[in-house]
């Protein structure tokens, strides 16, 4: 299994071209599985996700090809409907092939992708939607087994929870059901309305995208699209987060600073200097104070779940004491083990963890739990004295394209080593 070495110390200096967003890039690459055509992605990240994405569309007959970061897919051959546990339990975002091809094919066979280091992350909700739209669905051997006669009909659904994959499952399944579906309580993130662009290109009818109230208006057939994936929000925060961490100055390119306000917020209450252009945010911390900043994690418009734990090392490395309280999900703290190894000051209290001034921050062998808890490790790393060394990196592959390569040209000492 491979490890990150990292000699810390070192600050960060420089600029970094952020990549295509992993949780716009995955529910669109799903989407293609409606299309009786084939679709051309570009800004397509190159990511394990990715590619246990690319595994799942080959195994449902869609054919797949690249053209450097262009991925094209094409639909027409699409000619199975089992989604098998050995892909989807590597990558728990392989249920949003389930509204696709039960809208497409009237039915699906999708391992239940089961929890995770960070929470239970039920499918409750994607499931009743399902039904509440005509399908027959059954769990049984660890599969959901889902059925309808005809079409999918279009309903009104109100998601008790706000959920990122639900909304988008449902979504996907509403563009070629008989009839108009309204989804309430829609999640609102801006991977939503990027999935809602791509769908259009495809022929679908969507309004309300990236409010709580979604509304569509089935058509019979979608074709192959043209779409462009939406640069990562939370890459571009974690190199923010380094940058700010090492008291250094990073402009990253290529990036969107419109859904990162919540986090930008944030960093300049911890006391950086923030620029953003209509491309760009740069970030400086050199000759300042950094300053622990209290943290709770809501649905999008609030302060995403999947940049607390790089807060966390951030407000562990700064001066003062904060909290961080997180209510997304109920387990996404396994990174605090690891960074008091690293003798970082903070103490956990039901789903809050509270961080204080810490003495001095050591390198140490830790494990990767889950891909942000492992990005908040090899930040942490950067900073520390001496070696850290962070096993079982390939949570991080999951999300971030050769994270390594991008800290290094900012100046950090940090290497892949194959064990
Ligand atoms: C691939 C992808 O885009 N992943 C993101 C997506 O995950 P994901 O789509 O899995 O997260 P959800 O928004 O669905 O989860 C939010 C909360 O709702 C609960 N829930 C969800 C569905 C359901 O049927 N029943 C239920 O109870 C979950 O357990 C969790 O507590 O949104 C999360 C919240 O922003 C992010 O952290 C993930 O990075
Ligand atoms: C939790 C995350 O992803 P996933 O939903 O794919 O596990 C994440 O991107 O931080």
């Amino acid at each position: 299994m491979d490890q990150f070495v990292i000699q810390g110390g070192t600050t960060l200096a420089g600029e970094v071209t952020i990549s295509g967003a992993k949780n716009a890039a995955l529910p669109i690459l799903f989407a293609a599985l409606l299309a009786d055509g084939e679709s051309r992605f570009s800004n397509v990240p190159q990511l394990r996700d990715i590619g246990t994405t690319e595994a799942l569309l080959k195994t449902l007959g869609a054919g797949v090809k690249w053209q450097g970061d262009i991925l094209f897919v094409d639909g027409r051959s699409v000619d199975k409907v089992l989604a098998p546990y050995e892909l989807v339990k590597q990558m728990r975002a392989s249920v949003l092939a389930l509204g696709p091809l039960l809208a497409r094919f009237g039915e699906a066979q999708v391992s239940l992708p089961g929890g995770c280091a960070i929470g239970a992350r039920p499918v409750d909700i994607h499931i009743s939607g399902l039904e509440r739209m005509g399908a027959k669905i059954s769990v049984d051997n660890g599969y959901i087994n889902a059925k309808v006669d005809g079409r999918l009909k279009g309903a009104e659904i109100y998601m008790e929870t706000v959920s990122v994959g639900a909304t988008e499952n449902l979504l996907m399944a509403a563009t070629l059901a008989d009839g108009t579906t309204i989804l309430e309580n829609a999640a609102r993130e801006p991977e939503i309305t990027n999935l809602a662009d791509c769908l259009r290109a495809m022929g679908a009818k969507i309004t309300g995208a990236g409010t709580s109230r979604i509304e569509i208006q089935g058509v019979d057939k979608l074709a192959g699209g043209e779409h462009k994936i939406l640069p990562d929000r939370i890459e571009t925060g974690t190199f923010l987060v380094a940058a700010a961490m090492a008291q250094g100055e990073v402009l990253c390119t290529n990036t969107d600073h419109t859904s990162l306000e919540p986090v930008l917020d944030k960093l300049r209450a911890a006391n950086a200097l923030v620029e953003v252009t209509d491309n760009s945010i740069y970030l400086d911390m050199r000759g300042r104070t950094l300053k622990a900043v209290n943290i709770k994690t809501m649905p999008h418009p609030g302060f995403p779940t999947d940049m607390q734990a790089q807060f966390t090392a951030l407000n562990v490395v700064a001066e003062g004491s904060a909290t961080i309280t997180e209510t997304i999900f109920e387990n996404r703290f396994m990174h605090v083990p690891e960074l008091q190894r690293m003798g970082a000051n903070i103490r956990l209290e039901g789903n809050t963890a509270i961080c204080a001034e810490t003495d001095k921050l050591s390198g140490a062998q830790v494990m990767a739990t889950d891909l942000r808890a492992s990005a908040s490790l090899i930040l942490t790393g950067v900073v520390a004295s001496g070696e850290t060394v962070v096993d079982r990196i390939y949570h991080v592959d999951r999300g971030y394209q050769r994270i390594e390569n991008k800290l290094s040209k900012l100046g950090a000492k940090i290497k892949r080593r194959h064990n």
